[in-house]
């Protein structure tokens, strides 16, 4: 959808006929909306998209796309709308947005193009350090709140398998910015064409399954640094983990009904066994969102350290441990976990094929859309 809908005026032709009092306004904002340096988001650019229909094209006049075809049923719901807003409110409406996105005393010849590495490549999202017998993985995506990318999980796999056989004690997970990780990146599925969502569905279920079993065969001590929210398969991969720390502003939410999805992760698993079914189901059926207190007296979390001093306590604590003999912690970790491998396995695959049918139902199809064209947020 970003790339689709990215600068969306810049794709439309324009009825000039449309245009009476205020159309240098509306030529103006056109054009300083060209030059903008940040990228407004999904829910602005649907917006201006609505906007500039209904100015120079009156109310909604097309018929509603499929519900397969996410991105122009999203820019058509955000048109429709509009109603029977009348074009000259549109118009005066589309130019103060513009006007709101770019500081006041920006003329169009003075602001830059936008820089072309504002993104950073895919190789960036994802950062492996090995440094005092900890091998550290970051999800490093802040401005998407580390949402996990599908290059984003293959990066994953081969981090894990590099750290199994490096000269690390044991292997940390943790998020860049306000949030440890806000799951999978919804736009895995919708920035795909209408007759490729069966194969990307697919994919998608063969990507997870490997993903998983790269965790439930990770032969050293795992361990989850949690410094914010933390949503979906990020919770669910906990159950996998060996030890998980969390600062007291994070917060644990698997909204799988929400979303029209079912667990993954082998926390179907995993989960019931951890905190019992009745507190399991509470998460993974109803969508209850923890704290870290809630979490940590579930038995999810390890133990919980205040914001303030959270890094601090924390990475002196793994330092000292990652000081222990490497091939004991390997073995006691072994003793812990190799009687369960098999059943995870299997859970995994289960979970990978239920997951495959419910990515191609109404209900997940209709989550992603409200999500896309920002009607709900979690
Ligand atoms: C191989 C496939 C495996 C599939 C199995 C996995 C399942 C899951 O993980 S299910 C969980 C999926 N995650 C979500 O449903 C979270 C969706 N995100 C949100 O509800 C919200 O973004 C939020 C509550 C996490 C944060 O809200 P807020 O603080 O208001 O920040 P913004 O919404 O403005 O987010 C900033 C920016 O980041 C983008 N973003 C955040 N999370 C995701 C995401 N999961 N997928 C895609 N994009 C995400 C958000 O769209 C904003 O982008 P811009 O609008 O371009 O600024």
């Amino acid at each position: 959808l970003l790339q689709v809908l990215r600068f969306p005026v810049v794709q439309l032709h324009m009825s000039r006929t449309a245009m009476r009092a205020s159309e240098k306004d509306f030529e103006n904002a056109r054009n300083q909306l060209k030059l903008l340096m940040k990228d407004p988001g999904n829910e602005v650019k649907l917006k201006l998209y609505a906007l500039y229909k209904q100015a120079t094209e009156g109310p909604c006049n097309t018929p509603k796309p499929s519900m397969l075809d996410f991105i122009n049923k999203a820019k058509w719901d955000a048109w429709n709308a509009l109603g029977s807003l009348p074009k000259e409110t549109a118009r005066q409406n589309y130019v103060d947005l513009v006007s709101s996105l770019s500081p006041s005393s920006e003329s169009s010849s003075q602001v830059k193009p936008a820089a072309a590495n504002e993104k950073q490549p895919g190789s960036e999202n994802i950062i492996v350090t090995s440094q005092d017998g900890i091998t550290k993985i970051m999800f490093n995506r802040p401005t998407k709140k580390n949402a996990i990318t599908t290059s984003m999980y293959k990066e994953i796999i081969h981090a894990l398998k590099a750290a199994s056989t490096d000269n690390s004690a044991i292997t940390v997970f943790t998020g860049n910015g306000d949030y440890y990780s806000s799951g999978n990146d919804l736009t895995n599925f919708t920035d795909v064409p209408p007759n490729s969502i069966e194969e990307t569905a697919k994919n998608a279920s063969i990507l997870l399954r490997e993903f998983v079993d790269a965790f439930i065969d990770f032969p050293k001590p795992l361990v989850a640094v949690i410094n914010g929210p933390a949503v979906g398969i990020v919770v669910t991969l906990l159950g996998l983990f060996d030890v998980v720390y969390a600062s007291d502003k994070a917060t644990f939410h698997t909204p799988f009904s929400e979303l029209g999805q079912s667990p993954e992760g082998c926390a179907s698993y995993t989960f019931p066994k951890i905190m019992g079914p009745a507190k399991a189901a509470e998460m993974l059926i109803l969508g209850k969102k923890l704290t870290a207190g809630e979490a940590c007296a579930r038995g999810l979390v390890t133990e919980v350290f205040p914001e303030s001093t959270f890094q601090k306590e924390v990475w002196t604590r793994l330092k000292a441990y990652a000081k222990l003999p490497t091939n004991s912690l390997r073995i006691s970790k072994e003793l812990i976990r190799s009687n369960e491998k098999e059943k995870l396995h299997a859970v995994n695959a289960e979970e990978c094929t239920v997951l495959q049918g419910r990515w191609l139902s109404e209900e997940c199809m209709n989550a992603l859309m409200n999500f896309v064209s920002r009607k709900s947020k979690l």
